[in-house]
Parts: structure tokens; sequence; C-alpha cells
């Protein structure tokens, strides 16, 4: 069975829709935020973890698993899902970002990019049908098709001309497409922040047909209301009846507010990434833990949540670890993290259910940003 989005409600109150998308691992309940597993692991989590904490879906990046430990040896251990013990759906990025935004000395021709890996300087090669071998090879119940995400900012004309090569690129995606264990291929919508290469990149991505889309090339640096201005008059032109997927967005804001706006999807590595660094989402907003306000605060992180890390231990416990570089609190920061975005994304279905998503954002936005750090 390949991928099927079903339609479940709509919200009365705004853009926002409720969903399922069936994946031969399991039904994903949507809206849903994915979390970042980049070189097959949610870094510190184990997968009883991720589904204690109620990750529907985890994503992995294909630019990361190519270089290292490369698709082949996930292929003979069985595909991504045996490697990492992980038995409910997985979605591949396709490398476009990464190889973009992380290798060095990168050559863009019609055929594809050749570029240089960020880990020990060997000149590779991905291509559209590369990216597929790669992404056929990791096994995932979505894979995106290879494409290019423009800096920000970036000409018109630039945009113009990448977003036409990155259909062009969609569609040999598509020919190549082997669908094995009945993977879906999702495009990607380009076209930077400009409105009439936004809507050809839909229609053009549309008229081929895929089992999903994503809205990529944002998070990029613009500020927040343009992103959601080109939601606003991207969205429209992408399929009803299809998941739709915003790349590389997660902060809690951004996540009410896409939802709001129709998306169903959503990846990011930020609650992962800062809760390496100590900084923690609550209800209140953003919480420093390794602040020395918080040595003898023998509280929850976030007295408002009921996961794992607040029921057993304290804002001094986990400062204590931090400082004394224990792997341990980091471990309790991103369980906490993830749990505090998949709590929000069931509060967004639940809101959306009761036709009361802009009142939920309005008492959401209400709590958060009170903390001063
Ligand atoms: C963190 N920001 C962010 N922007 C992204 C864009 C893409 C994209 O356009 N892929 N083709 C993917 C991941 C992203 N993460």
């Amino acid at each position: 069975m390949a991928i099927k989005y079903e339609f479940i409600k709509q919200c009365k109150q705004s853009g926002a829709r409720l969903g399922r998308v069936h994946t031969p691992h399991g039904i994903i309940e949507t809206p849903t935020f994915m979390p970042v597993g980049t070189q097959a692991t949610v870094k510190t989590m184990s997968p009883e973890e991720l589904k204690a904490l109620d990750a529907q879906i985890i994503l992995s990046n294909t630019y990361h698993l190519f270089l290292r430990p490369g698709h082949e040896i996930v292929k003979k251990a069985g595909g991504l899902h045996t490697f990492m013990n992980w038995d409910r759906p997985i979605l591949t990025d396709s490398g476009g970002f990464q190889v973009f935004s992380l290798s060095e000395r990168r050559k863009i021709t019609e055929e594809g990019v050749e570029f240089r890996s960020h880990l020990n300087g060997e000149k590779l090669f991905i291509s559209p049908e590369k990216a597929m071998e790669i992404q056929n090879a990791l096994g995932p119940d979505i894979m995106m098709a290879f494409d290019e995400c423009p800096p920000y900012p970036a000409t018109y004309e630039y945009v113009k001309q990448s977003t036409e090569r990155t259909s062009r690129w969609a569609e040999r995606c598509l020919a190549a497409h082997q669908r094995k264990h009945d993977q879906g291929l999702f495009a990607i919508v380009q076209g930077g922040m400009f409105e009439d290469l936004r809507v050809q990149s839909a229609k053009d991505l549309t008229s081929m047909d895929f089992p999903g889309y994503a809205i990529g090339g944002l998070s990029v640096g613009e500020p927040k209301h343009l992103m959601y201005e080109v939601l606003d008059y991207t969205v429209p032109h992408l399929p009803f009846d299809k998941p739709r997927y915003l790349m590389g967005v997660g902060s809690p804001d951004a996540l009410v507010e896409g939802s709001i706006r129709g998306i169903d999807m959503f990846d990011c590595v930020l609650p992962t990434r800062i809760a390496r660094n100590g900084t923690t989402m609550t209800s209140q907003g953003r919480l420093v833990i390794r602040n020395a306000k918080f040595a003898e605060d023998f509280g929850p992180l976030d007295p408002n949540c009921d996961c794992y890390t607040c029921k057993n231990y304290s804002r001094a416990y986990i400062r204590h670890l931090l400082k004394a570089d224990e792997t341990f609190g980091i471990r309790l920061t991103t369980y906490h993290n993830l749990h505090f975005l998949t709590r929000l994304m069931k509060n967004v279905r639940e809101a959306i259910m009761n036709d009361c998503l802009l009142d939920y954002r309005d008492q959401f936005f209400a709590q958060y940003g009170l903390l001063d750090n």
C-alpha cells in the first residue's frame, strides 16, 4: 500500500484540517511534528523513549547516510527500519538541502551536484537518479525528490532558473522511482519568496501527480511574516487530498501558524539541537536551564508538563548534570523538548476537532514568551 491521505475534518475557525497519512509502517495523525534523526538516530533517544513521547514518524537524512555509513551498508542491514530498530514510519529527505547547506565547493549542473564531503573532502556527486537510488536502499516510507533549496536572499532570476530545474529534477525522480516496499515519493515546491515562481512550481509539480507535496526553501533566514505570506499564497495551489509538509519548521509559534495555514507535517532539528545546550521549551517560553538562578530551583522544568523529565527531575538536578557535562542531562532536556512539541501538536489536533484553533493560538501565545531568562 503506498501513501494515502485521509481527510477527516476542516477547522471552522481556520485553514487547518485533521487528517491521517496511511503508510506501510502505520498511520500518522496530522498535523504532526516529526523528530529529526539525521544519522539514523534521534540524538540520545531510544526507539522506546520516542514511542513513549508519541513520536509518530521520524526523519533521516539521505546526505548524511550516503556519506556515512553509506546506503549500501544500510541496505545490507535490511534497510533503515531494521538498522535503527524503528518499526513506525520514516521519512528521508533527498539531500537537496544538505548538499547546499553543508558541503563545500559545490558545482551545480543540469545533471546534478558535484561537491566535497564535509567529513573528509572527498569529491562526490548526487543527481536526481542517485538520490532515488540512495533512498530506495534506505527503504523509508516517504522519500523526497532531489531539489535545490536556493539561498536567501537570492535574485529573482537565480530563483527562477533554480526552481525550473527543480521541476525538471522532480520529473527525473519520478521516472527513477522504483516504488520498492511501496515507498511514497513527495515533491518539493520551491520558488523562493516570489509568488509567481511559487505558484508556477506548485503547478508544475501537481501536474506530475505525486502522493504528497513539501514546501521547501523556507526557514532559511527570512523573517517569519514572510514565511507565513509564502504559505498563504502557496498552499491554495496544492491538492486538498494530499499531505502538505513544511520542511525545516519547528518553533512552537511556527508550528501553530503553519497548522492554521493548512500544513499537515513539520520537521525541525530545533528541539533536539537546543536541548544539547540546555535550552528548554516550556509553556511560558524558552528556559535556559544552565542559568545560575536555577541552581536551587527544585521544581520541574515546566510546571504544566506531565513528561517523564518533569515528573521525576528538578531544574537544579538537570542544571547540575549539564554543568557537569553528564550525558543524562541532555537526554532529559531532549526528551522534554520533543514531548513539548508532540504534546503541542496533540493540542492543535484537539483544537481543530473543536473548531477553536485560533482561540488556542491566542491562549498559547498569551502564555508563551512570559518567561524572561
Ligand atoms: C531549518 N531550515 C530549513 N529549511 C529547509 C529547507 C529544506 C528544503 O528546501 N529541502 N529541499 C529542507 C530542510 C530545511 N530546513
